[in-house]
């Protein structure tokens, strides 16, 4: 199948080819306005820290509820109160678009057919001729740990990317920390009880940069199909003015609102399996937008692949049985399913 690009057909206004359409999908139609989501609450995450101003016992246990309730539900909450100033923010979404905006032949010296794995600049891996196309870009990278980032693929342009990435990320790990601490306290486990393996020394975090050019037709394409994050955990950070993320809650899509300075929580499949299938990995998608780009920036964290990960024991009893089997390397596991277009959930339950 012949690479097209969907940039220029984007400036051009040109009718998106076959192989960008979505047929009919058992998640449904595209609707690129349904319902806003009740279910996605707005969760102030410096309720969790005691050393907080703000703290109090009875605000902690408030916000808990609602972190449960929602875990448990959409999977997904908005944090607000996670101390990254409002400048980080914007300069993240400046340097994604300075990116993005480069000409394709800058963009391509950071491809990732150069090293031929995943990470670097490019569109969708093909690994079907039936594969449905998403109308994007993205670019990917390694941010942790550390001495793992192939930085021949991070950008020089704009000059303070890596500056940039490497804060943005390092306080993003933090506010995880605080999270998944919550999280275990909300289902009255062990503090450590996600961190340990989630947020070891060689654990992994992701960056994907995803890029959206308007479309024509944005009744026909998708920015991103139906997917779980394989991930632990997601931090997103949306476009500050371009709505396009739908999450699929109780079978219905609703949209995910544009909340200035929040960050979008959502559980990855490996939480979903930690938490005995208590919290959900919600199946999410993108829109596209007829008239305007979108941008987001995703981070993603997962436990390093010798770390094998399981059903927390506390969380295991007559009542609610063993779900999944113990897993070691669930990003192999999700990539060979991907390809097999099986659902990696599945293929762990026992
Ligand atoms: O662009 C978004 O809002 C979500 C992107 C996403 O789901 C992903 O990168 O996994
Ligand atoms: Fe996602």
């Amino acid at each position: 199948m012949a690479m097209t690009n969907v940039q220029e057909m984007s400036m051009n206004g040109e009718q998106p080819p076959a192989e960008y359409i979505v047929k009919e999908s058992r998640f449904g139609s595209i609707d690129s306005s349904p319902p806003l989501a009740d279910e996605i609450p707005i969760i102030d995450i410096s309720l969790f820290s005691p050393s907080s101003p703000q703290y109090s016992e009875q605000a902690e246990n408030h916000e808990l509820q609602k972190l449960r309730s929602a875990l448990s539900s959409a999977g997904c909450f908005q944090a607000t109160g996670h101390g990254i100033s409002d400048s980080l923010l914007d300069q993240v979404r400046e340097a994604a678009k300075q990116f993005f905006a480069l000409p394709v032949e800058e963009k391509e010296k950071y491809s990732r057919t150069i090293d031929g794995g995943f990470e670097g600049y490019g569109n969708d891996v093909i690994v079907s001729d039936k594969q449905v196309l998403d109308w994007s870009y993205r670019l990917i990278l390694r941010v942790f740990p550390q001495d793992q980032r192939k930085l021949h693929l991070w950008p020089q342009i704009p000059n303070d990317f890596g500056e940039m990435l490497h804060e943005y990320a390092t306080k993003i790990k933090l506010m995880m920390g605080l999270v998944f601490k919550a999280m275990a306290k909300s289902l009255n486990l062990e503090e450590k009880s996600f961190a340990t393996q989630l947020l070891g020394d060689q654990s992994l975090m992701q960056a994907r940069f995803n890029f959206y050019p308007p479309c024509s037709r944005s009744d026909l394409v998708l920015g991103v199909k139906p997917h779980t994050d394989r991930s632990g955990v997601t931090c997103l950070l949306q476009d500050k003015d371009v709505e396009g993320l739908q999450v699929l809650i109780d079978g219905k899509w609703v949209r995910v609102p544009i909340v200035p300075h929040a960050i979008v929580l959502n559980l990855g499949d490996q939480m979903q399996i930690m938490s005995n299938g208590i919290y959900k990995s919600p199946m999410h998608r993108v829109v596209t937008n007829g008239e305007s780009m979108r941008l987001s920036v995703a981070l993603f964290n997962e436990p390093d692949p010798e770390t094998e990960i399981g059903p927390v024991e506390d969380l295991i009893d007559e009542t609610r049985p063993r779900l999944y089997k113990n897993v070691k390397n669930y990003g192999r596991i999700n990539y060979e399913c991907y390809q097999r277009g099986e659902i990696a959930l599945e293929t762990v339950k026992i």
